[in-house]
């Protein structure tokens, strides 16, 4: 029998693991709601990229945990902010056995969902698929990149992640199971709580910005701000790394690529600002750090926290 997996979070990434885990031959149920879930429900998801259009529908998909029921498998694909709500909204689908797969930016939902539900059920993992969510039902990939990484919290036995990521692979995706993704989940974090922060405070993507010594300087201070704090909480964040890829950011990135942080600025939603940059300096001053940097671009970025219909 296929395995069962369900979707928390069904927009930009979650909609695109859905699809995938259809096409390879899961049992998908989706957690929804409003009209989201009413398209899902009707016309199912369609997902638009440079290799055309695809659309699937699911096996089930409801607003109520308790009518999808126990999974196998949960991908927790929200938006930090949502990450409390939605991790005690699923309850009824976590059963003794369901794996929790995370692919949220930065940490902060990986510890919510393992101090409720236990180290050994969650897997931390991530993702660099750039997607929107252009209305409801309605995804588009806006770049090719599908790299995907998923393992234990701990090291424990990897199967599921290795016959999930097999199946990922078989249809297109740059899926891997990793024994200890926690080192690449610090690696991205690296880049990614600065990148975030900067591309706000400019509004601009990064060939915007990189171009300068000053921000290249910024950015590198701020990426060590980042690799001091994982090293506070034990993980393995040499500076290294933070040179490492401010040299990538200089020669590699698509200069177009914007902060998805920097999307939701300019559509007037909400901002993961806490759980990526506010974590980052509220875990910096508990472990006895300082985060200069981070702590002002937190401050500044507050007014739009809650989006523009708010402020
Ligand atoms: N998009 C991207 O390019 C990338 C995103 N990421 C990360 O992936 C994560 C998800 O981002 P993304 O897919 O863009 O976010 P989206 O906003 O596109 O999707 C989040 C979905 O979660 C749903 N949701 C929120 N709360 C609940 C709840 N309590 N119950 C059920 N559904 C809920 C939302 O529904 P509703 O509309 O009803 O609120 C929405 O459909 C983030 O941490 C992001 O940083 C990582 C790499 C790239
Ligand atoms: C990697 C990147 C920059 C785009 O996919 C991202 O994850 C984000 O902006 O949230």
């Amino acid at each position: 029998m296929a395995r069962k997996i369900g979707i928390v979070g069904a927009g930009a990434i979650g909609g695109y693991f859905a699809l995938q885990l259809v096409e390879a031959g899961y049992d998908v149920v989706v957690l929804a709601r409003g009209k989201n879930r009413d398209v899902l429900s009707t016309d199912g998801l369609t997902i638009t990229s440079e290799k055309g259009t695809q659309n699937v529908k699911f096996a089930a998909v409801s607003d109520s945990p308790a009518e999808l029921g126990v999974c196998d498998v949960v991908f927790f694909t929200v938006k930090g902010q949502s990450t409390d709500q939605a991790a005690d909204d699923m309850r009824p689908m976590i059963g003794p056995e369901t794996e929790i797969i995370s692919l949220q930016n930065g940490l902060y939902g990986i510890e919510r969902l393992a101090e409720k539900y236990g180290e050994d059920r969650v897997s931390p993992g991530i993702t660099y698929i750039p997607a929107v969510v252009e209305a409801p039902g309605q995804i588009l990939r806006t770049g090719s990149l599908t790299r995907t990484v998923f393992g234990p919290y701990h090291p424990r036995d990897t199967a599921i992640h290795e016959e999930l990521a097999a199946a990922l692979q078989a249809h297109g995706t740059d899926a891997f199971a990793l024994k200890e993704p926690m080192k690449e989940i610090w690696s991205k974090y690296v880049v990614l709580a600065p990148f975030h922060m900067i591309g706000c405070l400019t509004r601009l993507p990064v060939g915007g910005w990189i171009t300068t010594v000053e921000m290249q300087d910024l950015l590198l201070r701020a990426m060590k701000e980042v690799c001091a704090l994982g090293r506070a909480k034990g993980a393995d964040v040499p500076d290294t790394i933070a040179e490492k890829q401010v040299h990538f950011v200089i020669t590699k990135s698509n200069p177009a690529t914007k902060a998805s942080m920097l999307e939701d600025l300019e559509r007037g939603k909400p901002l993961e600002l806490e759980s990526i940059v506010g974590w980052l300096c509220r875990e910096s001053k508990r472990l006895g750090l300082q985060s200069p940097i981070h702590d002002m671009a937190y401050a500044l970025l507050l007014p739009h926290k809650e989006g523009r219909n708010t402020a």
